[in-house]
């Protein structure tokens, strides 16, 4: 199998960040001031975002030493700050025990464990390749939902495999996500993406992680009409147009109700396992570059699983143009009405 290698070193280690981070959410629930910082463009980041960085390129550097990766975070902030540093250094040890002895992983198979915060901030810091249309890179978004994450709500673990500008293949662990939104049983799912071979879901906690992907998942494809589409949008007022997404939804006389607001890439995992079908993502500014890992898993479960995903005016989304998207808006549906919702997203913008 192709990339059998890449999927089963990404998965271990999406599933080792999530033990992690969802150990940090109880603690950031309980005091936030003393767990998160702002960074320069005024977004949080939170013990859990660094901690998860650092498992994972150390995962991927230990297995595939020649693979570059665009990660969202850098260490800047924690080379002044001994505070966080010491209670990420912390976390890092105590997951790598509780993990590393609950799954009986080798001895440095996702890396060596880590022992000052120096090696934490030089490993988070190898996540600054600057991408790009030729050869191997990872991009990764370790909390993705940050603000979801805050309130205790919805958040995903992101990783990609991205050669040559195109996403090969996509992992994402959801730590709240659960199995059903009518009739849930288990909270937590890691999904799997992989070109031309589909897309997978498995449990994300208590299983140990195999070269077996899990169970194969489908986007739902005959449906009525564009009426029976159900909808995922963000939270985050400020991250995408409610206002254009309802005059959109009201255009393919979609009811209201039909709607879940979830929060990160979460929305991409729902409807690639059949939960949805139309994620609307309308920017609320134009001067808003979307960046490539808040996007590359996602996109490669949606077309492994029976849908599209591109732009605000049907164009593929490109990702090999940097760490940066070149697009606008983001709309995923099931592959029967992605041309119908694009007539309707640009009925909408015309007016
Ligand atoms: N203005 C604006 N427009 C669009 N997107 C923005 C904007 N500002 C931030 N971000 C990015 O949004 C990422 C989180 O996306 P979500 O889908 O979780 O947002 S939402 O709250 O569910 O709407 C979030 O990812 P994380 O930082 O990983 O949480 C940001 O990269
Ligand atoms: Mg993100
Ligand atoms: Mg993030
Ligand atoms: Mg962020």
């Amino acid at each position: 199998m192709v990339y059998e290698k890449e999927a089963y070193i990404a998965r271990l280690a999406v599933q080792k960040a999530a033990y992690l981070t969802r150990a940090v959410s109880e603690k950031i629930l309980a005091d936030k001031a003393s767990n998160t910082i702002t960074k320069e463009d005024k977004s949080p980041v939170t013990v859990g975002d660094f901690s998860a960085q650092a498992i994972i390129i150390n995962a991927i550097k230990t297995n595939f030493p020649n693979d570059e990766i665009v990660g969202e975070e850098d260490g800047h902030d924690l080379t002044i700050n001994a505070d966080l540093s010491n209670k990420i250094l912390a976390e890092l040890t105590k997951n790598d025990e509780l993990y590393n002895s609950k799954f009986q992983i080798k001895d440095e198979l996702l890396g060596q464990n880590f022992k000052s915060t120096d090696q934490i901030i030089k490993v988070i810091d190898q996540g600054n390749s600057e991408g790009g249309n030729k050869g191997r890179y990872w991009a990764l978004d370790p909390i993705d939902g940050t603000k979801g994450f805050l309130r205790g709500d919805q958040y995903a673990i992101c990783l990609a495999l991205i050669k040559d500008g195109k996403v090969e293949l996509g992992v994402i662990g959801c730590p709240n996500l659960p199995d059903s939104f009518d009739s849930p049983s288990y909270k937590g799912g890691l999904f799997t993406g992989i070109k031309s071979q589909g897309s997978f879901y498995t449990k994300l906690y208590d299983e140990k992680i195999t070269e077996n992907l899990g169970e194969r998942i489908f986007m739902k494809n005959s449906l009525k009409s564009t009426s029976e589409l159900k909808v995922c949008e963000g939270v985050e007022k400020g991250h995408s147009s409610h206002d254009d997404q309802f005059k959109i939804k009201t255009l393919l006389n979609i009811p209201n109700g039909q709607t879940l607001n979830l929060d990160s890439q979460v929305k991409y995992c729902s409807l690639s396992k059949g939960l949805a079908e139309l994620y609307l993502r309308l920017p609320v500014n134009f001067q808003y570059r979307e960046k490539i890992w808040d996007h590359a898993a996602g996109n490669i479960l949606i077309t492994e699983s029976g849908g599209k995903v591109s732009d605000m005016y049907g164009n593929e989304l490109d990702f090999g143009k940097g760490r940066y998207l070149d697009s606008h808006g983001v709309i995923a549906c099931n592959s029967q009405f992605h041309s119908e919702v694009i007539k309707a997203v640009k009925e909408t913008i015309k007016s």
